[in-house]
């Protein structure tokens, strides 16, 4: 059970973490990032988010362990003191207390394998790394699983118009999902912006579909077959980061496709937890590409699952179907 200090130190660190993101977004030089050995790129905001958020909660939980996408040993050794000495620095910018050390520390505090039992946070520093990168959509996601289930997420969404139809009137939104208590929104001062519902569409028609904004991360052709199956004519809305899942829950698109680009590839459980939750407690639905409920108990993957299909629920076997029929 989710304790009143750690929902509060949850919403709290995932707010300055974006902070320490939107801080970093104008500083973004060749020397703000580099190339994880998997060939993707991580940038000072990822570390620094990461050390901000599992130092607050190792504060309020110190025996949760955490899943965390980022691992210090990136940092470390002489090859990496630039790129460590920005980190600590942009992290002392918003949490003067801590050092080198214990900014390391906090980041590898997210070493933990995940599993069926116990109570873990799982976190995504910057979830579209590739968005923020080119100053685009990214989130801070930030989820508690336990015995295997998610039980509370915190999406922060720091560059997202809070009105989707309206982007002047301000951007940053941070989504609350509670088991069984429903999702809302909050501003980046951590005010209720009220509850979130998806919206009401059933006749799969009229619906819109939101993707990924990279060919690598899912078969942007394949969504297209879908989407011509189902009879919907509008274009979709391309969009990096968990940032999709925001927009179903709130009404703003209907159906949010992943559909894998390659056999093998393993889904991370950071990268849907939060994002997961925010879309059933706001009614919607969530699966893979075959219809099966995705599995965060079996470690730091959803290895079990191929793909992800979430939707606003009344049109989501419609969608599961013309995914299966579009299949090259
Ligand atoms: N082949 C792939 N299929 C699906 N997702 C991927 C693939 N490769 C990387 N990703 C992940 O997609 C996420 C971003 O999704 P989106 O494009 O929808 O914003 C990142 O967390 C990224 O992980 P990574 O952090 O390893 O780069
Ligand atoms: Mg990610
Ligand atoms: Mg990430
Ligand atoms: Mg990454």
């Amino acid at each position: 059970m989710l304790t009143d200090s750690e929902r509060q130190a949850a919403i709290d660190a995932v707010i300055l973490a974006s902070k320490l993101c939107q801080n970093v977004r104008s500083k973004l030089d060749q020397g703000a990032s580099k190339e994880k050995e998997d060939r993707s790129p991580v940038t000072i905001a990822d570390f620094g988010a990461q050390a901000v958020v599992l130092n607050a909660l190792a504060k309020v939980s110190p025996d949760v362990p955490a899943v965390g996408e980022e691992d210090a040993s990136d940092l470390r050794g002489d090859a990496n003191a630039a790129l460590r000495e920005r980190v600590v620095s942009e992290v002392q910018a918003l949490v003067p207390e801590l050092t080198e050390s214990t900014v390391l520390e906090a980041i590898d505090r997210g070493n933990h394998s995940g599993g069926a039992s116990g109570r873990f946070w799982t976190l995504d520093p910057i979830d579209g790394t590739k968005g923020f990168l080119r100053n685009d959509q990214y989130a801070v996601a930030l989820a508690l699983i336990e015995d295997g289930e998610v039980t509370f997420g915190v999406l922060g969404c720091p560059h997202l118009p809070i009105d989707w139809k309206n982007p002047d009137a301000g951007r940053g939104c941070f989504m609350v999902a509670e088991k069984g208590k429903g999702c809302k929104q909050l501003d980046s001062e951590g005010k209720s912006l009220g509850k979130v519902q998806v919206d009401q569409v059933t006749d799969p028609t009229k619906a819109s579909f939101c993707e990924s904004v990279e060919s690598g991360h899912t078969k942007h052709g394949w969504a297209a077959a879908v989407a011509e199956k189902l009879g919907i004519t509008t274009e979709s809305v391309r969009m990096d980061s968990q940032c999709k899942y925001t927009a179903i829950a709130r009404g703003d698109a209907s159906i949010y496709l992943r559909l894998p680009t390659r056999p093998g590839y393993e889904e991370k459980i950071w990268d849907h937890a939060a994002g997961v939750l925010c879309v059933t407690e706001a009614g919607g639905n969530v699966t893979d590409i075959t219809g099966a409920a995705l599995d965060f108990s079996i470690g730091r993957t959803l290895k079990d699952n191929r793909g992800v299909i979430a939707t606003n629920g009344p049109i989501h076997d419609a969608v599961v179907t013309a995914v299966q029929a579009a299949q090259e």
